[in-house]
C-alpha cells in the first residue's frame, strides 16, 4: 500500500511530492506550479541543530512547523534484526519457516527476490564465509540469537562515508561498560564476528560502541505480518526525548524511509521532540526505562509534575484519608511519597511494590481478557478505589477494554450489552482527555481513540434511538466527525487507509438516507 499525503493547494491524496525537500506533497504539475511561491519559502528543513552540555544536539524548529507537518523524511542506512528477535529472512523481515537458503550465503529467506535486497547482499551476504556459519545455520536448528550479529554487521560494512554519520551518534560506551548488555555483547557479538566468524579486522570497542549506538538511536519498525526489526536513521535520531512529545513518525513499508510528522503546531525555537517511552506509563517507570535503556535522567514538564500534568497517572490513594498520596520530588527517584491532605508519608520502595504488584496483576488478567472481559472491569472497580481512578493501571485495562470492546470474537458489538457498550463510550471519552494532556493533537493514541469512539457512537445511535430521530441524527453526525478526525491521523499507517475508507462509505450511506 503507497503512502498518500494530501496535496498541498487542494488535499487531495496523491504520491508526488517535491522533488528538492521531498516533504510537501502535489496531485499534479499545475498544483505544484501554483503553490511555488508559497513553497518556495518553505522548502528548506524546518529544523536546524543545537547543542547542550546535558542533552546532547537535539533538533530546534526554525520556523513556525505546522500541525500534520512532514518535518523531515529519510532512508535508513541501516536496517535489521533487533537483538530479541524471532528468526525472520534477512531481505524482507517475514517470520520464516526455513524452506530457502540464499544461494550465496546460506541464511534462511523467503525466495529468491529476497537475495537481492541491498542490506542482505552488502551486508551479511558479503561479509560472513558461509562455511563458517554450518554449525549455526543447519537445517531445523537455527538458534535465533544468531540473528544478534547482523545489524552490527551490516552497521560495519557501510562505506565509510555512511560510517562517518553515524559514529557522531551517541553510544554511551562508558556507562554500559561492566553492564550486562555490554557482557551480552562481547559474548553474542564480538566474541561471535571476531573468533567465530573470523572477522579480525573489527576490535571488540568498535563493536561495544556500534551496539551502543544502535541501541540508542534505532527506531523500531513495525509491520503486521512481518518481524519487528530496527532501523538507523542519521536525522531524525537527533531528536531528543520530552514525556508529550511533539511529533510522531511513520514508515513506509516499501523502502523503510521515515517520516516525521508534526503532531501540533511547534513554534520557531521549540525543540521538536519524540517519545522514547510509554506514554502511558506512570514517572517512576518512564524515567527508569530512560535511564536504564538511554542513560539520561528525564527532567521535562510532565516529570517535574508529581501530578504528571494533572492526570494523576501516578498517585495512590491514602488509606488513612483518601486523599491522593504524590512524590515529594519526582525528580528523585528515591524520595518519599507524602498525602496532600492529611501529610502521612510513603517510602518509594512501598509505592514501587505496590505498583510492581498492580502492573503484574493487570498483565496476567490481560493474557485472559479476550474471553473473559469482566476480569478487567473487576479490576478497575477494585482498583479505582484501592489505588487511584486515575491510575496508570487502570487506564491501561480501560484502554485495553477499549480496543477488545466491539473488534473480538464474542465481544462483537451486536453482542454487547447496553451497558458494555455504554462502558466503552465512556472509556473512549475518558481516555481521549488524558491523550489531550500527555499525546495531544496528531497523536496516533487520540487517532486510535478517536476510531473507537466514533464505531461505538454508530452502535449506540443505531441500538438506542430510531433512525428518523433527532438523537440518532446528533450521533452519527458526531461520529463521522470523529471519523474524519481519526482519518487525519491514521490515514499514513499502513492498513488504515483501506479501513478508513470502509468507515467512511459506512456513514456516507447513513447520512444520505438520513
Ligand atoms: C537518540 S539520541 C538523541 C540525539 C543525541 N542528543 C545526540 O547528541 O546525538 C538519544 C540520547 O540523547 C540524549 N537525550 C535525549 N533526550 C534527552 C533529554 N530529554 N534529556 C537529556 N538527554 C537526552 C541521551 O543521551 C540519549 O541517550
Amino acid at each position: 500500500m503507497v503512502q498518500h499525503f494530501p496535496c498541498a493547494k487542494c488535499q487531495v491524496p496523491s504520491t508526488n511530492c517535491c522533488s528538492k525537500c521531498r516533504r510537501v506533497y502535489y496531485c499534479s504539475r499545475e498544483h505544484q506550479k501554483a503553490d511555488w511561491t508559497n513553497h518556495k519559502t518553505l522548502c528548506g528543513p524546518p529544523f536546524k541543530i543545537e547543542e547542550s552540555e546535558v542533552e546532547g544536539r537535539y533538533l530546534v524548529a526554525s520556523r513556525l512547523i505546522k500541525a500534520g507537518e512532514v518535518i523531515l523524511q529519510e532512508l535508513p542506512l541501516v536496517i535489521g534484526p533487533k537483538l530479541k528477535t524471532l528468526p525472520l529472512c534477512l531481505g524482507c523481515y517475514k517470520p520464516i519457516t526455513d524452506t530457502y537458503r540464499c544461494s550465496r550465503c546460506n541464511w534462511p529467506l523467503c525466495s529468491s527476490a529476497c537475495e537481492e535486497y541491498a542490506f542482505h547482499k552488502n551486508g551479511e551476504c558479503r561479509m560472513i564465509d558461509p562455511t563458517l556459519m554450518i554449525n549455526h545455520l543447519s537445517q531445523g536448528s537455527i538458534n535465533s540469537q544468531v540473528y544478534q550479529c547482523i545489524t552490527p554487521l551490516r552497521y560495519l560494512s557501510l562505506p565509510d562515508s555512511d560510517k562517518e554519520r553515524l559514529d557522531k551518534l551517541v553510544s554511551h560506551l562508558e556507562q554500559r561498560r561492566g553492564t550486562d548488555i555490554y557482557r551480552l555483547v562481547e559474548q553474542n557479538i564480538s566474541s561471535f564476528l571476531r573468533y567465530r566468524l573470523l572477522l579480525t579486522q573489527y576490535d571488540s570497542e568498535s563493536i561495544q560502541r556500534v551496539c551502543g549506538i544502535l541501541e540508542t538511536n534505532c527506531f523500531e519498525i513495525r509491520f503486521q505480518g512481518r518481524v519487528s526489526v530496527r532501523g538507523l536513521y542519521p536525522t531524525a535520531s537527533l531528536m531528543n526525548h520530552d514525556c508529550v512529545a511533539n511529533t510522531r513518525h511513520v514508515f513506509d513499508p516499501d523502502d523503510f524511509r521515515i517520516r516525521i510528522l508534526a503532531t501540533q503546531d511547534i513554534l520557531a525555537g521549540e525543540k521538536i521532540s519524540a517519545t522514547y517511552t510509554q506514554s502511558l506509563w506512570n514517572t517512576l517507570d518512564r524515567r527508569f526505562h530512560l535511564k536504564s535503556t538511554k542513560h539520561f535522567w528525564c527532567q521535562c514538564k510532565r516529570c517535574t509534575d508529581p501530578r504528571e500534568l494533572g492526570t494523576n497517572l501516578s498517585a495512590i490513594k491514602c488509606t488513612n484519608c483518601r486523599g491522593t498520596i504524590i512524590s515529594r520530588d519526582p525528580l528523585d527517584q528515591m524520595a518519599d511519597w507524602e498525602c496532600s491532605d492529611c501529610g502521612s508519608v510513603r517510602k518509594v520502595e512501598q509505592i514501587k511494590r505496590l505498583h510492581d504488584s498492580v502492573r503484574m496483576e493487570l498483565k496476567q488478567i490481560a493474557q485472559l481478557a479476550r474471553n473473559h472481559p469482566e476480569k478487567l472491569e473487576d479490576f478497575i472497580r477494585k482498583y479505582s478505589g484501592a489505588i487511584h481512578p486515575d491510575s496508570c493501571h487502570v487506564i491501561e485495562a480501560k484502554y485495553a477494554l477499549v480496543q477488545l470492546y466491539g473488534n473480538t470474537p464474542q465481544l462483537l458489538y451486536d453482542e454487547l450489552s447496553e451497558e458494555l457498550i455504554e462502558k466503552k463510550l465512556n472509556y473512549c471519552h475518558q481516555l481521549l482527555k488524558l491523550a489531550d494532556v500527555i499525546e495531544p493533537g496528531l497523536s496516533q493514541l487520540r487517532g486510535h481513540l478517536l476510531f473507537e469512539l466514533q464505531s461505538v457512537m454508530e452502535h449506540k445511535a443505531k441500538r438506542a434511538f430510531k433512525h428518523d430521530s433527532a438523537e440518532f441524527k446528533e450521533l452519527i453526525k458526531d461520529a463521522a466527525g470523529h471519523l474524519m478526525a481519526s482519518a487525519e491521523i491514521l490515514r499514513y499507517e499502513t492498513h488504515w487507509p483501506e479501513i478508513l475508507e470502509k468507515r467512511r462509505l459506512v456513514f456516507d450511506r447513513i447520512l444520505k438516507e438520513m
